[in-house]
Order: structure tokens, then C-alpha cells, then sequence
């Protein structure tokens, strides 16, 4: 694997989890199994961490935080370049992890990294100008006042954020997270999600070897459904930054007074106007639709096809969704493995009640394993689970509409609303559908994206609170503290 990742590793080829700038082994013996998607068979390990080794971390974050709080904001920024770069410099066996953990395509799983890399540097530098801009306010402005107080408010720590990615971006929405708390001057427990914690455990080398002051960044690695709602629910946790699926809903339901910042997940629906540029609508569901087998929260999960264009739309994007390559992530397929059998059966389910209520399959459901072919399904109803469910997979249903207010409908109807997009060549028609599909981002003639990473990227409804994005995400990291000056008589500066 390389020298830099080797103390990252123990003796008996687990990865070992971090606590106050060590790598360690856990005293219960216990691992967890990862699996490959692409043969079910255990690929990596990680360390089942037990509860008095999460305390023992949260200590460590807790007692870090103050030290870390008062580096001065440049050397915070400092630190962000140097884990960039260091992340830049030792991406490939990174990416070789998610290739084997995650299945994605090899291609995709160096991007990550790259991306994640360039997200951290981004983060230094957007943390710098705005954690250090706070706001002056003068009384007189209030009805009643003169001009005897000044409010000098400053942006703030929360202390120690937890931060949970999920499967499919275990090192971009792991960094997505951390380096924000950080430059906001947050310690940071991460738990990796079990498939996806070898690389994301990999990651955090980077911080490592940048020197980060110990107990700063922290990692507790075991399966969520054994220690989620202890770290969850832990008292030293002040703020809890999570992406993944309805889990998210049941953590905010036991936690306490602990500000969320959640992304879960989406049924992002696309809407094909009759006067859309059919090409371009086609190439962007089979890129939105397919690329990593479906399994990203943004990706095409519902067509709503204007009825006078749907047959030429329909055609198109079979035309696409044949092209695709269907195979290993090693060799770059453009589909591959998905997570788990568990997930391959789930995806199955929805696909079996839509061929049993006469949906059309444009192209043949076919399966191997955890492989799914990529399917597109047409004439799809209200009443098939399909058209509100997220597979999570390469599975495309299109509903053909009459009105396109039928389409808005069923994209409001929904509990899911995190992206969303429209495809029409009338830029007044563009804003008026934007407007009234209620989701967090609608994308306009292109398919729906969290990237370029500073944008805002928030779900509504079910699908989240609070935004991401760089620049939201540095805003979510803190709290604001005021300090008043009461002066002994009004003052004013008159120019
Ligand atoms: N909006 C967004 O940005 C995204 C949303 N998603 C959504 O996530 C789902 C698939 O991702 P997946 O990773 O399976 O999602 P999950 O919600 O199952 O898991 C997400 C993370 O939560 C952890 N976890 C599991 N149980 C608990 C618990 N009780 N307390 C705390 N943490 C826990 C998991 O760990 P472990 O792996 O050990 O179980 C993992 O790290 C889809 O529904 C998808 O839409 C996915 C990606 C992005
Ligand atoms: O977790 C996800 O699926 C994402 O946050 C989507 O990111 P992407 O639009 O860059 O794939």
C-alpha cells in the first residue's frame, strides 16, 4: 500500500481507529467485517470500538477544543493546505480502497479524493475571510434608542462535532464535514460508515502526518447499529453533522438539544417540458440517472416526461442507458456492484412490483449478484412503489405526464426533496417551474449535482436540515457571541 498509510494498518492487517493522535487497537479484540461488493467477500477490517473507547475519544476532542480554538485562524488554514496536499499526493491508494469497498468505478474513486483535496483547501480559504469577519451594531437603530450601546457580535465554536458520512462518498462527505468543524475551530470524532471505512480511515493520515495537534480530529470506527446511538447521544457531543437515509430522521428523534445538520435522502425528479432539448435531457438522465449505479442522493430518480415528447425522449435515453458499460469497478465500468446483497434485493423488490403492476421495461431487468443492469422503466403509475421510493441503484423509472403541472404535483407530493431539475428551452417557464417544485436545488438544463462544493446544497422535508456547501457549512460550525458595550452616555460619529 505504500509507506504513508502503513502506521494506519495494524500488525494483523485491521485498520486501526484514531484517538488523540494515535493510531490504536481496540482492547475488546472485536473487528468489523467490509465487504466487497463485487464478491461479498470480506475485504478489509476495522476495529469494533467499544463504549469506554468512545469515551475515551470524546475526551480527547473535548480536552483538545479550547487549545484548538485559540490557534489562530491563518495556521488553521495552514493546516487545510497541508492536508490537501498531502491528501493530492497519496490519493491513488485511497482510490484503490473505494474501488474495493465501495465498488466505485476507478476512475470516479481517484476524482473523489482529488475533489476532497480540493474541498479542503477551498475550506481553508473561505474559513479564513469569513470566520474572521464578525458585526458591529449600534443601539439607535431600535425605536426608543440613542446611540449608548454597541453590539460587537463574533462567530464562535460549538465544540466537538460528530460527523457521520455515508457509504458513497466515504472521503468526500467525511471532508465535506471535518474541515469546516476545523476551521471553525471544532474538535471532530468521525465515524466512518463500515463500508467506506478503510479509505475514510485512510483520509484522516493526511491529517495526521499534517501535524494537527492531537486529539483534534478523532476516529470511531464500528458498525452504526452497535455504537451510533452512543456516540449519537453522547454528552460531549455539540453538534451532529450527518448524510445517509432515514437513519438521520431517528437520530434527531433521540437526540437532545444538539444542533443537526442532515442531508438524507432524495427521489430527485426530473421534468422533460415538451419544448426541452431532447438531446441534452436524454444525456443528462443517463450521466444523472446511472453513474455510480445510481447510488448517489443526487442522482435522476424519477422522469416526468411531457407526453408530446416522451416517445422520442424515451428512445433517446434507451439509446444512452445501452451504451453504458456493465462490469467491474477495477475496469472502470460505468456500472457496477452494488453495495450490498441487501441493497441488490431491496432495488429487486421495486422493480418486481412495477413489472407486476405492467409498468413497460424498456430495457430488460437483469441481475448477477450484486450487479443490476441498467434499467429503464416506462409507464410507470402512481401506485407502483417506484415512483416515490429511492432504489438507490441503476433503476430509472418515467411517468408520463399530460400537464406539466401533474409533474410538479408529483415532485411536491413527495417527502424526499433534495435536488431536483427541469429541461426547457424558455428561460421565463425555467424560473416559474423552479419556483414551484418545493426541493432544495433545481438544477435547469443540466442533471441535478452537489458540485462545484461551495454552492448551497440542502434537502428539504424529509431530506434534511440546515444547507452544506463550503460556505454554509462553515456558518453551520459555529454559534454567535455578543459582546455589548454599554457606554456611560450616547456617543455618534458624525463624519
Ligand atoms: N443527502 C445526501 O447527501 C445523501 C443521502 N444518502 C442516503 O443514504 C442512504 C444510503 O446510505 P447509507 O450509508 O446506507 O445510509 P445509512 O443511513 O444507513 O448510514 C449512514 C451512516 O450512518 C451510520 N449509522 C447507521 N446506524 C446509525 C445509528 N443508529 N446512529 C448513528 N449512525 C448510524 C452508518 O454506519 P454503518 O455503515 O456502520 O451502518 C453510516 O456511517 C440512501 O437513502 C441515500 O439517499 C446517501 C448519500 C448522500
Ligand atoms: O452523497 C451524495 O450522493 C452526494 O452528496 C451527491 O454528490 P454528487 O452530486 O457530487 O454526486
Amino acid at each position: 500500500m505504500g509507506g504513508f498509510y502503513d502506521e494506519v494498518i495494524a500488525s494483523n492487517g485491521v485498520y486501526k481507529f484514531y484517538s488523540d493522535g494515535e493510531w490504536k487497537e481496540t482492547t475488546s479484540s472485536r473487528t468489523v467485517k467490509i465487504l466487497n461488493p463485487s464478491t461479498n467477500e470480506a475485504v478489509y477490517q476495522v476495529q469494533a470500538c467499544t463504549r469506554d473507547e468512545v469515551d475515551t475519544i470524546f475526551d480527547a476532542a473535548k480536552a483538545a477544543q479550547p487549545g484548538w480554538a485559540k490557534t489562530p485562524l491563518w495556521k488553521r488554514a495552514d493546516y487545510m493546505h497541508k492536508v490537501a496536499a498531502l491528501m493530492k499526493e497519496n490519493a491513488q491508494p485511497m482510490a484503490n480502497a473505494l474501488v474495493k469497498e465501495i465498488a466505485k468505478p476507478a476512475k470516479d474513486a481517484l476524482t473523489e479524493v482529488i475533489r476532497s483535496g480540493d474541498l479542503i483547501s477551498y475550506t481553508g480559504e473561505e474559513g479564513l475571510r469569513r470566520l474572521g469577519e464578525g458585526k458591529m451594531l449600534v443601539s439607535d437603530s431600535y425605536p426608543g434608542q440613542d446611540r449608548s450601546k454597541i453590539c460587537l457580535s463574533q462567530k464562535v465554536p460549538l465544540g466537538v462535532i460528530l460527523c457521520i458520512p455515508p457509504f458513497n462518498y466515504p472521503v468526500n462527505l467525511a471532508v465535506s464535514k471535518i474541515a469546516p468543524a476545523l476551521m471553525a475551530g471544532n474538535t471532530v470524532v468521525l465515524k466512518p460508515p463500515t463500508q467506506g471505512a478503510a479509505s475514510a480511515t485512510m483520509m484522516c493520515q493526511a491529517f495526521h502526518k499534517a501535524g494537527l495537534p492531537k486529539g483534534v480530529l478523532n476516529v470511531a470506527t464500528g458498525k452504526g447499529s452497535e455504537i451510533g446511538d452512543y456516540l449519537t447521544t453522547h454528552p460531549k457531543v455539540n453538534c451532529v453533522s450527518f448524510t445517509g437515509g432515514d437513519t438521520g430522521i431517528s437520530i434527531c428523534k433521540k437526540g437532545g438539544m444538539t444542533p443537526y445538520q442532515m442531508e438524507l435522502g432524495g427521489k430527485d425528479a426530473c421534468i422533460v417540458c415538451a419544448d426541452a432539448d431532447i438531446d441534452l435531457a436524454a444525456k443528462n438522465i443517463v450521466k444523472g440517472g446511472y453513474s455510480y449505479s445510481g447510488q448517489r442522493c443526487t442522482a435522476v430518480k424519477v422522469v416526468l416526461a411531457a407526453e408530446e415528447i416522451a416517445d422520442e425522449l424515451v428512445a433517446k435515453v434507451k439509446k444512452g442507458v445501452e451504451g453504458l458499460s456493465v462490469g467491474m469497478p477495477e475496469d472502470d465500468a460505468a456500472i457496477t456492484p452494488v453495495i450490498s446483497e441487501s441493497s441488490a434485493n431491496f432495488i429487486e423488490g421495486l422493480v418486481r412490483d412495477a413489472e407486476a403492476k405492467n409498468a413497460t421495461f424498456v430495457t430488460p431487468y437483469k441481475r448477477e449478484k450484486n450487479l443490476i443492469w441498467p434499467t429503464l422503466i416506462d409507464n410507470v403509475t402512481a401506485d407502483m412503489r417506484i415512483a416515490w421510493e429511492e432504489p438507490f441503484g441503476p433503476v430509472m423509472p418515467i411517468i408520463r405526464v399530460k400537464k406539466i403541472q401533474d409533474a410538479i404535483d408529483h415532485c411536491n407530493s413527495n417527502n424526499l426533496a433534495l435536488q431536483g431539475c427541469l429541461f426547457t428551452k424558455d428561460i421565463n417557464l425555467a424560473i416559474r417551474l423552479s419556483d414551484a417544485m418545493s426541493s432544495g436545488t433545481i438544477q435547469v438544463n443540466a442533471a441535478p449535482a452537489r458540485g462545484p462544493d461551495h454552492f448551497p446544497f440542502q434537502g428539504f422535508r424529509d431530506s434534511g436540515i440546515g444547507s452544506q456547501g463550503i460556505q454554509n457549512s462553515l456558518e453551520m460550525m459555529v454559534k454567535v457571541k455578543t459582546t455589548v458595550l454599554n457606554l456611560d452616555q450616547p456617543s455618534y460619529t458624525v463624519g
